[in-house]
């Protein structure tokens, strides 16, 4: 009696694969865990102790920079080497940088300038300890002190790309980073200041926008992404590119305000900052702003010190109505081969006739006394700076003082999700997925209801007992059928059919073991759909990735706050979600008309969406790139669902493989919805074995 199980002879090679899949995986989750929350947690010394200094770094200041004893940011480079090994056999290393040597002294506003590919990022990347592949060479010292693991909360980069919010303001923008960094007595005033600063007020309440969208223009989405970075007061602040928008949106706009950004940041390293920004062809009126000038060709120093010593050094003479930064341009593209003879001359000439100056003898000098502890401009410098009063936020107190972040944990991880929200309401594309995918479960839901067989769901509880499945006083066979069939038979997800010479009431239960196979199928296709949905966070997390960099980079939260909000932001999704999905396929699809069987349905549903979710999220931090998350979290869908009962009977897997069917999210979630319905029991068929079609 009854019908053969499925037995399918699972292919060692994919089995091999999946186990090796899945070791991987929980031997990546402990190392992930470890260096996320355990390290962090032993290092701070307790729960506590992490939570009060806000997520791993030393503890998060209460007072704002104002009440800290201000320090100067005094930046020494020596001998910086750069080289890269290129991917490919046999291919040689490029050494990008050789031997590049300064000094960034607090107050002043340096110009990096070169031809293009000649190392200017390269050297602020290295400056600004973000450089992570090849090798660098060379010692960098703040304050005469190796960079610690707090650098960064006293240096702000802004890198070449822009990396706003399209869908914020202006002043929403700035706002989010003030909430993150500052203490809320000086949000409102900083803001404005800084807005307008950088020629921003006008714009406060305009949203950003993109290049697709439109909102601000190139120039001013430039200065958003300034202001983010200088709006808490940095002590050190390295800019590539500062004005790159400018000269791409017009020069309309170029020769009518140009010197709004550079002026803003000389302003800004008048009151005692540090400021270094690579620039390209700048205007002479920009130039004018620039206190010194390093100059690179070829990733070698050209010049490196005062701009208007510059030209004295060089031997090289202005004309009163040419632009000195054209000259100085024109000398670093003069290219031996092609140039007249005396451009030749000088192009050769100045980076060894720089070598071996009096200006580079005096800058190693510099950074000689710096290293020592006796150079002036250490003591005076933090007299130079501003009165506390008129201090600009927290960072600019925070140089080499503390290596904690602004606020508590709680407090960045609420900014955090108030910032996900703001932007998931006013993303259309983001929304539009919701109602397609309501839409979708409700198209599944009718499609099932194609099946001939009403929904068994909708029946009466079964009263059939007889073991030769057939009640006589059921003609239909329908009513009276027991139609339950046992988790593991019910993978054999097939259609079942009888000869002719069956019974009527054989031929009514294997219709039922039909409906019943549909049902199953359609319940599967639900929890299926509700976690294949959550891969629209592969992208989604990977595009929030940048600007986690860049602010954690920046000291503005920590790693458990990042996770925490995001753990949050995807709880409270899962939440609405099963309030809007399951109605979509509940009623549509005719589940039981109980109370408990919806309530557990909406559970199914959220829970689901949340382990889509966080299986996304996972992957999205052990994987690199776009392409490989969507691929694994693909791979991890076909690994849950093959294992989960619903198409390979749990009897089938071989037993070394059966742990897999017991971490699948499917197998929990699948089990859920078949079992609120009670679905449970066995389906007894009468007569011979059926055929399977
Ligand atoms: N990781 C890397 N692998 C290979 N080449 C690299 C790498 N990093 C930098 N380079 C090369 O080093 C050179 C210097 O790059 P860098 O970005 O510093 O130039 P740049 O002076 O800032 O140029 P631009 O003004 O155009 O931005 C370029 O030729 C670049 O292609």
């Amino acid at each position: 009696m009854g019908y053969e199980s499925l037995s399918i002879g699972i292919n060692d090679a994919v089995a091999a694969s999946f186990a090796v899949l899945s070791v991987a995986v929980f031997i990546c989750l402990p190392i992930a865990a470890w260096g996320w929350l355990v390290y962090p947690l032993w290092r701070s010394g307790g729960l506590h102790g992490w939570i009060t200094r806000g997520g791993g770094g030393r503890m998060h200041s209460t007072e704002t920079g104002a009440r800290r004893t201000p320090r100067p940011a005094l930046v020494t480079f020596r001998d910086i080497h750069y080289s890269v090994k290129l991917s490919g056999r046999g291919r040689p290393e490029l050494h990008i940088l050789k031997g590049v040597s300064g000094v960034l002294l607090p107050g002043t506003l340096t110009a990096i300038m070169g031809p293009s590919g000649c190392g200017k990022s390269t050297l602020l990347d290295i400056l600004a300890d973000t450089k992570r592949v090849g090798v660098v060479e060379g010692d960098v010292r703040l304050n005469g002190e190796a960079r610690g693991t707090d650098f960064r909360s006293t240096c702000a980069y802004v890198m070449q790309e822009d990396c706003c919010h399209s869908t914020l303001t202006v002043h929403e923008t700035l706002w989010f980073v003030c909430a993150l960094r500052l203490g809320p007595d000086e949000r409102l005033e900083l803001i404005t200041r800084t807005m307008v600063d950088l020629d921003l007020a006008h714009v406060a309440d305009t949203r950003i926008g993109d290049d697709v969208s439109g909102g601000l223009s190139g120039g001013q989405r430039r200065r958003v992404t300034i202001a983010i970075e200088i709006l808490s007061g940095p002590a050190l602040v390295l800019l590539d590119e500062p004005t790159s928008g400018l000269d791409a949106y017009g020069a309309q706009q170029a020769v009518a305000t140009p010197p709004a950004v550079v002026a803003a940041l000389r302003r800004f390293a008048d009151r005692g900052r540090t400021l270094a920004c690579t620039i390209h062809q700048p205007r002479a009126e920009t130039f004018a702003l620039f206190h010194q000038l390093l100059l690179i060709k070829a990733g070698e120093t050209m010049y490196c010190g005062p701009v208007p010593d510059f030209l004295r050094g060089c031997g090289v003479a202005c004309p009163p109505s040419v632009n000195l930064a054209d000259v100085v341009v024109d000398l670093t593209h003069t290219k031996e081969a092609d140039a007249d003879a005396d451009g030749a001359e000088q192009s050769v000439d100045l980076v060894a006739r720089f070598a071996a100056s009096a200006l580079r003898r005096k800058i190693e000098d510099e950074i000689d006394s710096v290293e020592l502890g006796c150079h002036p401009d250490l003591a005076d410098a933090a007299a130079s700076l501003e009165a506390p009063k008129e201090q600009e936020g927290a960072r600019v107190g925070c140089c080499g003082s503390s290596g904690g972040y602004p606020t508590p944990l709680m407090h960045q991880v609420g900014v955090l999700v108030r910032r996900q929200w703001t932007l998931d309401t006013r993303n259309f594309g983001y929304q539009f997925t919701w109602v397609l995918n309501g839409f979708v479960l409700a198209l599944n839901a009718s499609t099932y209801l194609l099946v001939e067989q009403p929904p068994l769901s909708a029946q009466p509880a079964s009263v059939y007992r007889d073991d030769m499945g057939c009640d006589p006083t059921e003609p239909s066979g329908r009513q009276g059928c027991v139609c339950h069939v046992p988790m593991d038979e019910a993978a054999s997800n097939g259609q079942y059919n009888v000869g002719a010479d069956a019974t009527e009431c054989g031929r009514a239960i294997l219709a039922s073991a039909n409906a019943v196979f549909a049902f199953r199928g359609f319940l599967f296709l639900v929890i299926n759909a509700l976690f294949v949905n959550e891969a629209v966070f592969v992208p989604a997390v990977i595009a929030d990735k940048r600007f986690f960099a860049r602010e954690h980079g920046a000291r503005a939260y920590s790693v458990l706050a990042w996770h925490l909000a995001w753990l949050v932001k995807l709880g409270l999704t899962a939440a609405l979600k099963a309030l809007f999905y399951t109605p979509c396929f509940y009623f549509i699809g005719q589940l039981r008309p109980a109370w408990s069987a919806y309530l557990a349905a909406a559970l199914v549903t959220g829970g689901m969406g949340l382990a889509g979710s966080a299986v996304a999220m996972l992957l999205t931090t052990l994987v690199p790139g776009l392409g490989a998350a969507t691929t694994a979290f693909g791979c991890a869908v076909l690994l849950y669902q093959n294992v989960c009962g619903f198409f390979l009977p749990i009897a089938a897997i071989p037993p070394y493989l059966t742990w897999l069917t017991w971490t699948s999210v499917f197998t929990y979630g699948y089990y859920a919805i078949v079992t609120s319905q009670q679905m449970f029991g066995s389906i007894e068929l009468p007569g011979d074995t059926p055929a399977r079609t």
